[in-house]
């Protein structure tokens, strides 16, 4: 049996918060090397406060958290096994992308050659060899996060802690932050992040854990909380010309078809033999035209909605 002095990182019963507010409602989270956790939730859910906990920026109210056996809150040594990247990116604009690593290994105490070194191995990783001796100021957002994730990791922590990665980072760059995550993760680092964004989240992450008011309201792979939810139910989704008018909506309710939060237009529901439900949806009187079909196995978006009963936010696919 793995004991908590061999894991990136175990969480215990954690409990916070702020001015008699409950923040963190006994979370349990543990986390192995080269395994990542996508921590989703919606605004104000408490991803920030149980990261900057883990980081031991903050102290639980009750519960533990241990890095390799040590407390961060406590222990310097356990500080010394986590990188974090905060959502607001920490790096000096002034200086060069090599500079700023160089800085940063040397913060975490690495000697100045060890620092060369490291940087080197990490400008080559993030893809960001030809962008050295750039200032961090001119780099795209991008190649700025990817940066900061080096820079995180210039110590080689065992626990890397991403709050909201994809921040600041347009669509076509993604794939490149994503393609660090996961040359990271081969590394062995233990990954938690935070995201609002379902995509990359789905890319990424081998567990997923929905935090909805400081409470972890689910926690598994993918697969084994599709399964947990839908079973071998398919998502049928149909979007229409215009927004349903209530007047309309027993219709589609009947059906066993409800909106889909952020999009009035589009309306989906659960089904295992979906060609009998497609039929119906097409002989309904009273409703504006279908302008689109599909059925689709669930995806994480679904198992958001379906489990936090909040939209996904608006980056997020499916
Ligand atoms: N410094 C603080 N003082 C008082 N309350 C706070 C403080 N920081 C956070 N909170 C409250 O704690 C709760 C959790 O906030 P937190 O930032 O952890 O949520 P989050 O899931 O990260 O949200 P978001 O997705 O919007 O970043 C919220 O109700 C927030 O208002």
């Amino acid at each position: 049996m793995t004991s908590t002095t061999d894991l990136p990182l175990t969480v215990s019963g954690v409990h916070h918060h702020y001015r008699g507010q409950k923040t963190l409602n006994g979370i349990d989270l543990t986390l192995q090397s080269g395994e990542v956790l996508a921590l989703l939730g919606p605004n104000g859910a408490g991803k920030t406060t149980l990261i900057r906990t883990i980081a031991g920026r903050l102290a639980p109210r009750q519960g533990s958290v241990s890095v390799l056996g040590n407390d961060p809150c406590r222990e310097q040594k356990a500080r010394g096994h986590i990188g974090l990247v905060p959502q607001h990116l920490a790096l000096y604009d002034n200086l060069t992308a090599r500079e700023n690593l160089e800085v940063f290994g040397q913060l975490f105490g690495l000697s100045g050659s060890e620092a060369k070194a490291r940087a080197d191995d990490l400008l080559s990783l993030t893809e960001l060899r030809d962008k050295a001796s750039a200032r961090v100021g001119r780099l795209s957002g991008g190649m700025r996060r990817r940066l900061n994730i080096a820079a995180a990791v210039m110590h080689r922590p065992a626990l890397l802690l991403l709050d909201e990665p994809s921040v600041g980072v347009d669509v076509k760059a993604l794939e490149g932050v994503v393609a660090l995550i996961r040359r990271l993760r081969e590394e062995g680092y233990a990954i938690l992040m935070t995201t609002h964004d379902m995509a990359l989240a789905e890319a990424v992450c081998d567990r997923v854990g929905i935090l909805k008011a400081g409470t972890m309201i689910a926690e598994g792979s993918l697969d084994v909380l599709k399964v947990q939810h839908f079973g071998r139910s398919r998502i049928v989704e149909a979007r229409f010309a215009e927004p349903i008018e209530p007047g309309s909506a027993d219709a589609l309710e009947q059906l066993g078809l409800e909106p889909v939060p952020e999009d009035q237009s589009r309306w989906h529901g659960l089904s295992e033999t979906s060609e009998d439900i497609l039929n119906r949806l097409m002989m309904l009187q009273d409703v504006p035209p279908v302008s689109a079909v599909s059925v689709r196995e669930p995806g994480l978006a679904d198992v958001y909605r379906h489990v936090t009963h909040e939209p996904v936010a608006e980056k997020a696919i499916a």
